[in-house]
């Protein structure tokens, strides 16, 4: 069934919204078949004044955790990983409990703990005391063990970072090759994502972006510039940098059947409900709009920037969107409203 015709007022709107509520600057871009719409408002840089662009790019946060699904479904299609295997199969003695297989994991039902729950647990400070820091993976996934499990393994789903960190070590361990090697090898290169980075444990972003700015916990206090920062508590679980424009293009080809086999996607797209009006599957959030479409992506919350970067179900309609702030959640829920007016199109009166 045809989609109606995105809403760009409704955008714009959104955009207008979430700079009322503390965002300095916001961006959307919607690729719809073959034509292009996008929005812009506010500023990539608080000190000069520049105007943020869709051409500026940022921190993609936990969007990067498709980009891992993706890899280890690559790996499952050419026999070298099975999604029902244990996790310790492929790394001996990783995990205490050798029931926890990769399905577990890229559909956060492991039962592992959050280790960013308490890395975070104060915004600023915490923050700051990992900003410039490089941790190996084994340290992330220890700071994890250290903490009882949240369910017992193909439990419930709770979400949790450390789920993709194990993700990027079994990319590591299966390929012989670091992340960074196998996302530009298997998907930025093909898709000619020229936009779209993995630096770790560099702390720069690339050419031209927009900073992000951290919002801290106490009200009326002064944004802390986040945009320099190693991302080495995320890796395989946040570090990606990109674009709306590249975003969209990685979305639209991984729905559209490009990426992967047709029975890997099905996999990917096997939901457990995740709270509410959203799913998850292997590294994919599955949203259920007000208008009776679905649509196909993740969010991502790193420190500065919030993202939404989702598909239609055929890959043809994409929207991804960005925020130069975090910490602030009525922004992240105001930026949802970008998938309403970019897949439901006008509300009607
Ligand atoms: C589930 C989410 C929203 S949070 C998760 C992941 N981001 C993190 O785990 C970092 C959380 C701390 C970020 C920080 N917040 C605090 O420090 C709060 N004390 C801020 O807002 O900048 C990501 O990205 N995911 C989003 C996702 O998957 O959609």
């Amino acid at each position: 069934r045809a989609l109606p015709a995105p809403d760009m007022t409704g955008v714009w709107n959104v955009l207008r919204t979430v700079r009322r509520q503390g965002a300095p600057g916001a961006i959307a871009r919607i690729d719809d078949r073959n034509t292009a719409h996008w929005a812009a408002l506010g500023v990539a840089d608080r000190r000069t004044g520049r105007a943020i662009s869709n051409a500026d790019r940022f921190r993609i946060g936990s969007v990067t955790k498709t980009f891992s699904a993706v890899v280890l479904l690559q790996l499952a299609d050419e026999k070298k990983l099975k999604l029902d295997a244990p996790v310790n199969r492929y790394l001996p003695g990783l995990l205490p409990d050798n029931r926890i297989t990769v399905r577990h994991v890229l559909s956060h039902r492991s039962g592992l703990y959050d280790y960013t729950n308490d890395m975070f647990a104060r915004t600023v400070p915490g923050f700051e005391a990992v900003r410039g820091k490089v941790f190996t993976y084994r340290q992330l996934v220890n700071r994890s063990l250290s903490k009882p499990r949240t369910t017992k393994a193909g439990g419930a789903y709770s979400y949790s970072n450390t789920n993709f960190v194990v993700a990027g070590m079994l990319i590591e361990k299966l390929t012989g090759h670091s992340v960074r090697t196998e996302f530009r090898n298997r998907i930025f290169k093909p898709l000619n994502l020229r936009d779209t980075f993995y630096v770790h444990p560099g702390k720069k972003i690339p050419g031209r972006f927009a900073r992000g700015y951290l919002t801290p916990d106490k009200a009326g206090a002064a944004f802390v510039d986040a945009t320099e920062q190693t991302v080495s508590w995320a890796q395989s679980a946040g570090a990606v940098i990109s674009t709306t424009q590249d975003l969209n293009t990685f979305l639209s080809a991984l729905l559209g059947g490009k990426l992967t086999s047709r029975a890997q996607l099905a996999q990917m797209q096997r939901w457990v409900p995740a709270g509410g009006v959203q799913s998850y599957g292997l590294g994919l959030r599955r949203r259920d709009l007000s208008c009776g479409v679905s649509v196909y992506g993740h969010t991502g919350a790193v420190q500065g920037y919030y993202t939404y970067a989702f598909t239609s179900k055929d890959g043809r309609r994409s929207l991804a969107a960005l925020a130069n702030t975090s910490n602030n959640g009525t922004v992240l829920t105001s930026m949802r409203g970008t998938l309403e007016s970019a897949f439901c199109g006008k509300k009607a009166k």
